[in-house]
């Protein structure tokens, strides 16, 4: 009974200890912490920030989305990063602070950089786990020869890049003799369709011989997309099925052919667009592409013509030239 007081002083007295080791490392200039705003908005999580100025009164915090914030000392929404979360790392998995907030964060640094994958996991019992994030812009990175530098690499020995990916893929495959399975998944926008080509694109180089086929599978694309792709208020090229597509490789690894099944396709747009929306390409570039003369024959007019065309108030696509 004597002795139960002292423990929980004790007890208390490290708790203490521990919480000013804590303001102490807040407190220091060009540390970088944790700002939980708590907005109450959608997606609030907290903030990466630096400690600009600090002293015992208010903390000055610049965060990553260059806003400035005074804290004071014992506001308890602040807390100390953890270092690997700095300046970011190639596979999450080695975040010490493994939550929302630090994958976030990882993301966004290295996206500043210019660099849009991120491994997570790298390679784990279900297969390799990349995070790839849109740049909307053209990068020098899908070029012949990262073809090359990619190719028969292990996950890990070179940054993450969707070569990465492929080539393990290709290389199980003829290693172990097993079918391989990529699963490309994100919201409507995120680079599916994109990344899809891309990992085509890199079996089609690397799997030897070129024959017609692999130029088939790549040339299939455009013709499945006029009829299942359409601009949305999302994507100016947002494919309304799903996708599976299955490439066959023979003995030395060459494709040798592919199987492309669709599913779920978005009917409903065939006869209603929502606002700034289009039905699918392929009624637009029929009328704009077909020849003046087969146009009067088959009494065809504009796109504009049409009320099916243009219930969503546009005809026009960017980056499309029909
Ligand atoms: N790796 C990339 N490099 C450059 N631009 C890209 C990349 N990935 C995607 N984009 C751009 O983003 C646009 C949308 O990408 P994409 O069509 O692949 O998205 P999605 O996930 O398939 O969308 P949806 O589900 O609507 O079909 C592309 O048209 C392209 O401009």
């Amino acid at each position: 009974m004597s002795r139960a007081p002292e423990t929980t002083g004790l007890k208390g007295k490290r708790r203490k200890t521990r919480g000013r080791q804590e303001r102490l490392i807040h407190q220091r200039s060009r540390d970088y912490v944790w700002l939980d705003l708590k907005t109450g908005r959608e997606f609030d999580v907290p903030v990466g920030a630096v400690v600009k100025l600090c002293d015992s009164r208010q903390i000055q915090v610049l965060d990553d989305e260059g806003k400035e914030h005074w804290i004071s000392p014992q506001n308890t929404n602040i807390k100390p990063m953890h270092p690997t979360s700095v300046h970011g790392v190639e596979d999450m998995i080695r975040l010490g602070d493994l939550n929302e907030a630090g994958i976030l964060r990882n993301l966004l640094i290295r996206y500043n950089e210019r660099v849009i994958y991120t491994n997570c996991g790298g390679k784990t019992y279900t297969g390799s786990i990349l995070v790839a994030v849109n740049p909307y812009q053209l990068l020098p990175i899908y070029t012949p020869d990262q073809i090359r530098l990619y190719t028969n690499r292990k996950i890990g020995e070179l940054p993450p890049h969707i070569f990465a990916i492929a080539d393990n893929c290709y290389f199980n495959m003829q290693r172990n003799n097993k079918d391989q399975c990529c699963i490309i998944s994100g919201e409507s926008g995120a680079g599916k369709t994109e990344s899809t080509k891309l990992i085509l694109q890199f079996l089609a180089a690397i799997s030897g011989q070129h024959s017609w086929i692999e130029q088939q599978v790549l040339e299939a694309t455009p013709i499945l997309e006029a009829f299942g792709n359409a601009k949305t208020i999302r994507n100016d090229n947002s494919s309304r099925f799903g996708k599976y597509i299955d490439i066959h490789f023979n003995k030395r690894g060459a494709i040798e052919g592919a199987k492309i099944e669709q599913y779920l396709l978005e009917k409903s747009r065939v006869c209603r667009q929502a606002p700034d929306e289009r039905n699918y390409h392929v009624f637009y570039c029929i009328l704009k592409g077909m020849a003046p003369e087969m146009k009067i024959k088959l009494g065809l007019g504009l796109a504009s013509d049409y009320s099916y065309l243009t219930m969503g108030k546009c005809t026009a696509c960017d980056g499309r030239t029909i």
